[in-house]
């Protein structure tokens, strides 16, 4: 199978800083990908670049086969954000209807396509519910679930997600990665999933891409998070502790003493 996404030889550095240097990394359809490590280390930036809103310093990235452009309709996005908390007259459905506007350049769906569709994913989120609220009204959990769907709506083939548990409670989180983890079950999505909270995605992570200190590793959960990996990453002791089916990570420089998720189960 062709993959969704292939980075190769790529570097990124502002002015003189290296942020990551030779990263290579192809993504498989329906593969699940989890993006870690440190504050600054340039995680949004990666995805800043298969967006193709960042210009790498040397290296490709392609996505289903064609260079990273703006725009691109194979790319859903869930963008690191907190909050909707002014006071914006749209409601649920509309703003996962914007997710289809983007790629369409005026041409409407015919009839009632794009209710349909903007229907279907607001049932498969479960978000059907609260479709015509206003979406600063919702609580955290609900807004993510309204923005996973308008990433969604458009069908892409990757699907890109920025920090989407950031702020959300135990339930919520489990929710919301279970969400994302349907999908690519369902429809085969490849999905590239940023957060600082390894917990509550560890039971359905295929691979992850560690960025630290300039450097990246890529492998399995046992071949990235372990103590040894990371104390090489960070060239300073730090300790990955297994307790049931959580993982802690401890000496993180620049991190509280817990670096991943304390709370949530990843069962
Ligand atoms: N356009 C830019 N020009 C110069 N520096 C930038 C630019 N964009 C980001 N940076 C810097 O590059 C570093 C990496 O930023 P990035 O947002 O990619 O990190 P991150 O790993 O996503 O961080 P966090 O976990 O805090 O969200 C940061 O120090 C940031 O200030």
């Amino acid at each position: 199978m062709a993959p969704i996404l292939a980075i190769r030889d790529a570097t990124l550095y502002y002015g003189s800083r290296r942020l990551w240097a030779q990263l290579n990394l192809t993504v498989e359809p329906g593969e699940l990908v989890a993006v870690l490590g440190a504050n600054g280390s340039g995680k949004t930036s990666l995805l800043r670049v298969i967006l193709g809103q960042q210009r790498l310093t040397n290296g490709t990235v392609t996505i289903a086969g064609h260079s990273a452009h703006r725009g691109s309709k194979d790319i859903g996005y869930v963008p690191q954000q907190r909050r909707i908390d002014t006071l914006t007259p749209l409601r649920a459905r509309d703003l996962v209807g914007l997710g289809l506007d983007g790629h369409r350049w005026g041409l409407p769906l015919p009839g009632g396509g794009r209710r349909r569709r903007v229907d279907a994913i607001l049932g498969e989120v479960g978000a059907s519910g609260f479709a015509n609220r206003p979406v600063w009204l919702l609580s955290g959990g609900e807004q993510q679930r309204v923005r996973i769907a308008q990433a969604l709506v458009s069908e892409p083939k990757l699907l890109l997600c920025d920090e989407p548990l950031l702020a959300l409670d135990p339930h919520s989180q489990q929710a919301t990665t279970a969400l994302v983890d349907e999908r690519r079950r369902a429809e085969n999505t490849a999905v590239l999933f940023v957060t600082h909270e390894i917990n509550p995605v560890l039971p359905y992570v295929d691979r992850v891409l560690y960025l630290a200190g300039g450097q990246f590793r890529i492998g399995s959960v046992a071949e990235v998070l372990n103590s040894e990996t990371l104390s090489e990453m960070y060239q300073t002791p730090v300790d990955v502790i297994r307790t049931g089916e959580r993982l802690l990570v401890a000496g993180v420089p620049g991190q509280s003493a817990v670096h991943h998720d304390d709370v949530a189960s990843a069962s």
